[in-house]
């Protein structure tokens, strides 16, 4: 067994208590081994004097290719914005693009502490391949969309959702599993949900897509089917706490009832929900209703980084606007949900510092003088840290990033291609 000591560094315990302890990890297991001033020396040292060893964040819903258009539209709610701006140039992605961009944001997330999203697109083996190499954990799966297309072309991308989601789960040495993508209720046709949903769940697969992200898209549901949308999704199997959902913002009471009683999640995402002026999801009244709630940076083109410290403040500010409650989803909520909360919904035993936990940790550097005093280091990770603030990242038992410098992938590298690509893909688009 080869060990990784994580020393010097005070700890984030499940229960959000913080206290002075080193973490052991079984590198081949990829696991924590053993949390405590008393754990054993380990064959290789990450120092973490100074720092707070942190679960490793856990984006829960992103499109992490998604980074190739980050600034290329703004200001404009979620119909314009995507059949307007977003849908014609994502036509003209290939394959060799969705790497480039997925790279990107993978160095991105390890930056700040991210070592496991869940992701939304097409082209999934340039995604899975790029999660790979970098050494993250990640929730894969091809998105599909029926309106505008054939019947034939409908029944082919649903297709390749199911064929994608069996073909890449438990690739890059398990640190990949799949979903099943109808990418939302209103995008995918009644027929291909009732013919799919039943097939995906035959075939073991969990189930990810967009639901109740905007008002706009709850009305033609109730117009069309006589009822809310998640009794529609109820209706049609896409409730069950393997199944976790995008947004969840025009959410009613009946509709949270049914979201905790059924055990699925939510991946809120408020960065997203506030630019696009979605709306702000009732988080605190799901989390005491008992529902799964997870957090998202949604794609960088809707937020427009992938900085999971930025959601935690987010979530926490907009929480309680949401509530009208300066008391609601608190610091430690907050930090529960892009931790425990997304892990759970994603169906990943991360998001924990406790033996037997996948050893994904992140060590946050609490000098800067943004940091100080520290009173409260729960506090700090809600409202003060940022992603700059990340010294070391380890996912899967394995250092990802060493004091600032990502050792997987090389960041020169991956941003000039990025750019480049970006470029190019835009001329393209606007030729056509
Ligand atoms: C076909 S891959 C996924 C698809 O989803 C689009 N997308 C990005 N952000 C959102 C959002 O907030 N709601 C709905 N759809 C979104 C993305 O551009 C891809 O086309
Ligand atoms: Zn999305």
């Amino acid at each position: 067994m080869t060990t990784l000591r994580i020393a010097g560094g005070q700890v984030l315990r499940p229960d959000m208590t913080v206290e002075r302890a080193d973490v052991l990890v079984d590198q081949d297991a990829g696991e924590i081994l053993e949390v405590g001033v008393e754990a054993g020396v380990g064959d290789e040292l990450l120092e973490a004097d100074g720092g707070l060893v942190i679960p490793g964040l856990v984006n829960g819903h992103t499109h992490v290719a998604m980074t190739l258009l980050r600034g290329y539209a703004d200001d404009k709610p979620l119909d314009a914005w995507l059949q307007e701006d977003i849908w014609p140039v994502e036509a003209e992605l290939t394959a060799e693009d969705v790497r480039a961009g997925a790279e990107l944001g993978i160095v991105e997330m390890i930056k700040s502490g991210t070592t496991a999203f869940s992701d939304m697109y097409f082209h999934v083996s340039e995604i899975a391949d790029a999660v790979d190499e970098a050494g993250v954990r990640a929730v894969l799966g091809h998105t599909a969309i029926t309106v505008g297309k054939d019947e034939e072309g409908a029944e082919a991308d649903m297709q390749e959702s199911l064929d994608v989601a069996l073909e890449l789960d438990g690739a890059a040495d398990g640190r990949i599993s799949t979903t099943f993508q109808p990418h939302s209720l209103t995008t995918v046709g009644e027929e291909y949900l009732r013919e799919f949903v039943p097939r995906a769940r035959e075939a073991g697969l969990p189930m990810h897509f967009h639901a109740n992200e905007t008002e706009g898209e709850v009305e033609p549901i109730v117009d069309e089917h006589g009822e809310r949308p998640l009794a529609y999704a109820d209706g049609i199997g896409l409730l069950s706490p393997e199944n976790f959902l995008a947004h969840g913002v025009h959410v009613d009471d009946e509709e949270i009832d049914l979201l905790a009683d059924s055990g699925t999640g939510v991946i809120h995402c408020p960065a997203s929900n506030m630019k696009l002026a979605s709306g702000m999801a009732p988080v605190q009244r799901m989390l005491d209703a008992g529902v799964t709630v997870g957090l998202g940076t949604d794609g960088a083109a809707s937020n427009n980084d992938l900085d999971m410290f930025d959601e935690i403040r987010d979530a926490a500010m907009l929480g309680k606007l949401a509530a009208d409650d300066a008391s609601a989803v608190a610091a430690a909520d907050a930090v529960g949900l892009a931790t425990a909360g997304s892990a759970q919904a994603l169906g990943i035993d991360s998001g924990r510092i406790e033996p037997g936990a996948n050893a994904d940790l992140a060590v946050v550097d609490l000098a800067a003088p943004r940091l100080t005093p520290q009173h409260d280091l729960v506090s700090h990770l809600a409202y003060a840290v940022n992603g700059g603030d990340v010294r070391h990242t380890i996912c899967d038992g394995d250092v990802l990033m060493r004091d600032r410098e990502v050792l997987t992938l090389y960041e020169p590298r991956v941003r000039d291609a990025a750019a480049e690509r970006a470029d190019a893909l835009v001329e393209r688009a606007g030729d056509e």
